[in-house]
């Protein structure tokens, strides 16, 4: 195959076609994104190779690529796949793709959580990211995972299989969750819809047009729907002394706090995100 470019002039190639739709350094960071996936090198492996050639055919995938990102599609749905948690996951329309806020949800919940043989439950699947990075660094936990969206479940079920990884899943809505036959949890997690219809105007026209909405949306009537039911059912499903997490909308903290005090949860922790965001919640259930 003949070589048409090298990596260095590729890059440069895609930071231009893409810098009147993008912010420069998000153009770099999907010029990378597209190399690795291609030449299916790792970010060292292309800053030490910037030389090296890179044939037509790999040059005019990429192209094929830079076209579908000119339509605002996220990449991740383009290639069909995103990191999280040092994993990487197969996404689709149907799952929402995984934000670095969630991977410090499970970050937390790793570190303090380092008991063997854990069952825990996480509501709301999407790709699976929770429920599989947990089960990858958490000794013989026996994980089950809900969502109402039966292609997320399918995707979710897909990573699972990928990464070798045991997970029961369950298509649920959960606001009939009374209906369930459900054992009782050490852990139950949730990063449940959180965003209400009025912060939408705020929203990235890219995350709007693909990212599927129920998957992020709440009404505005009800922006604790999800986080009171799940709280009643972690107060049923819950062992005594078991742990709920949620990852949560940055302006709900203080309602977050009052609604598990409400339910005479203890320890309440509310927790920041890297960017200094009310973002996650954790307490213990007390009886
Ligand atoms: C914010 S996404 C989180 C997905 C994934 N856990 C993550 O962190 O990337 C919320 C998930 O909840 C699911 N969901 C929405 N309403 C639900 C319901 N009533 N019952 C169960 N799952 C629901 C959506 O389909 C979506 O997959």
């Amino acid at each position: 195959m003949t070589p048409v470019s090298t990596i260095q002039s590729t890059i440069n190639y895609i930071k231009k076609e893409l810098q009147n739709i993008y912010p420069v350094q998000e153009t770099e960071s999907m010029a990378y994104i597209l190399l690795e996936f291609v030449l299916k090198y790792s970010r060292t492996q292309i800053q030490m190779n910037k030389t090296e050639s890179i044939t037509k055919d790999n040059f005019d995938i990429i192209d094929t690529y830079i076209q579908q990102l000119k339509t605002n599609k996220p990449i991740q749905y383009i290639l069909g796949e995103t990191e999280f948690y040092d994993l990487t996951f197969k996404v689709n329309e149907h799952t929402l793709i995984p934000r670095p806020e969630t991977e410090e949800l499970v970050h937390a919940i790793i570190n303090e959580n380092q008991q063997n043989g854990l069952s825990i439950l996480d509501i709301g699947t999407g790709s699976g990211c929770i429920p599989i990075s947990l089960a990858k660094n958490l000794k013989n936990a026996h994980i089950s995972s809900a969502d109402i969206s039966i292609g997320a479940i399918i995707k979710a079920k897909e990573n699972a299989t990928l990464h070798k990884i045991d997970v029961t899943f369950f298509h649920r809505d959960i606001l009939n969750w009374k209906n369930f036959d459900w054992d009782n949890f050490d852990i139950i997690v949730s990063n449940p819809p959180y965003v209400t219809e009025a912060e939408k105007s705020k929203m990235e026209k890219n995350v709007l047009d693909y990212e599927p909405a129920s998957a992020l949306f709440v009404s505005d009537n009800d922006p604790l729907l999800f986080y009171r039911t799940i709280t009643e059912l972690a107060l049923q499903h819950l062992k005594k002394d078991g742990k709920l997490y949620f990852e949560i909308n940055e302006s709900l903290g203080k309602e977050m706090v009052t609604l598990l005090e409400k339910y005479e949860f203890k320890n309440i922790q509310l927790r920041m995100d890297i960017n200094g965001k009310n973002r996650m919640i954790s307490a213990i259930k007390s009886y």
